[in-house]
């Protein structure tokens, strides 16, 4: 499984990989970015731990890259960053590009059972096998034994639920802004009826973290979850972190910081960014 490099990027000493692969999930070529910290580059034998970093509505691997600073942090601490795209590309399926909040730009890192969308929207698949399984098999200087995933709206959506998914596959899981209860919410009812189906809701179960932690039976959580208060779609209801945090009663530390005057942009990411990478070196670096 070949990477094309398209651009290399010198970003806080390390390197920002701009890359794009054929991927067989979602049945298209796939861009990626990934930032690989100084400490690849001084020792080439030492391995560093990933970070995944997922998007939100309407973005692809760049946002994160460009806007959230999180290679500030991840330099010091030496952490690689995965940042993919938020869903597959010019699969040709009516509607793909029509609205910002399903289809392209919007796949939900779920694998979507219903036609067409089933042809490639196989987010969940993507992001837990097959991009992870070509970056080790491409870059030997990272550490797949040790990766963690965070991530913002939509994206933290995912790795809310691809953490609670799989006990033990991520040492430790963080979002900014996530869609909590996708069931419960425009936005999730919307992508799950799209890609589920509206009868199936066990389905719809199976990827809303509210559901999956009510379930977790796994070692304590340790997850921090920024909101801020002036965030239109908290506002709307959208996100609905609340019902996550009561539904994770008794399963450990679920840290809300209800952060003062912050919205939904990468402002807010970029100002808390070294916390999310800080939390997640405890468990890449520390408890590893
Ligand atoms: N376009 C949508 C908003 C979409 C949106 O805010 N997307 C967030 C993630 S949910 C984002 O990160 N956008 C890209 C950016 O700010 O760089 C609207 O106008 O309501």
């Amino acid at each position: 499984m070949s990477v094309q490099t398209k651009a290399t990027i010198a970003s806080f000493g390390g390197k920002l990989l701009k890359l794009a692969h054929n991927a067989t999930t979602t049945n298209c070529e796939m861009g990626f970015n990934l930032y690989l910290p100084p400490q690849t580059t001084i020792n080439a034998l030492h391995k560093v731990p990933l970070i995944i970093y997922l998007a939100g509505l309407t973005c692809t691997g760049d946002n994160g890259a460009e806007k959230g600073f999180f290679q500030h942090a991840a330099s010091q601490k030496g952490i690689a960053i995965l940042y993919p795209d938020t869903s597959p590309r010019g699969l040709k399926i009516e509607g793909e590009d029509d609205s910002y909040d399903f289809g392209s730009g919007a796949g939900f890192y779920v694998d979507a059972t219903r036609e067409p969308w089933s042809k490639g929207y196989k987010m969940y698949s993507y992001i837990t096998s097959e991009l992870p399984k070509t970056v080790f098999e491409n870059f030997k200087e990272i550490d797949g034994e040790r990766v963690s995933i965070f991530g913002h709206s939509m994206g933290g959506h995912g790795a809310l639920t691809l953490f609670l998914r799989n006990p033990g596959k991520y040492k430790s899981v963080s979002a900014f802004a996530p869609i909590a209860n996708p069931i419960n919410c425009d936005w999730g009812k919307r992508a799950f009826e799209g890609y589920f189906g509206e009868e199936n809701k066990e389905k719809w179960a199976e990827h809303d973290a509210t559901e999956l932690v009510k379930k977790w039976k796994g070692e304590p959580l340790d997850i921090l979850i920024d909101v801020g208060t002036a965030d239109n779609f908290y506002k709307q209801g959208q996100l609905l972190p609340e019902n996550f945090v009561n539904a994770a009663e008794g399963k450990g530390k679920v840290n809300v910081r209800w952060q003062d005057g912050y919205d939904h942009s990468y402002f807010t990411m970029a100002t808390f960014a070294d916390d999310h990478i800080n939390h997640a070196a405890r468990y890449l670096l520390e408890k590893a």
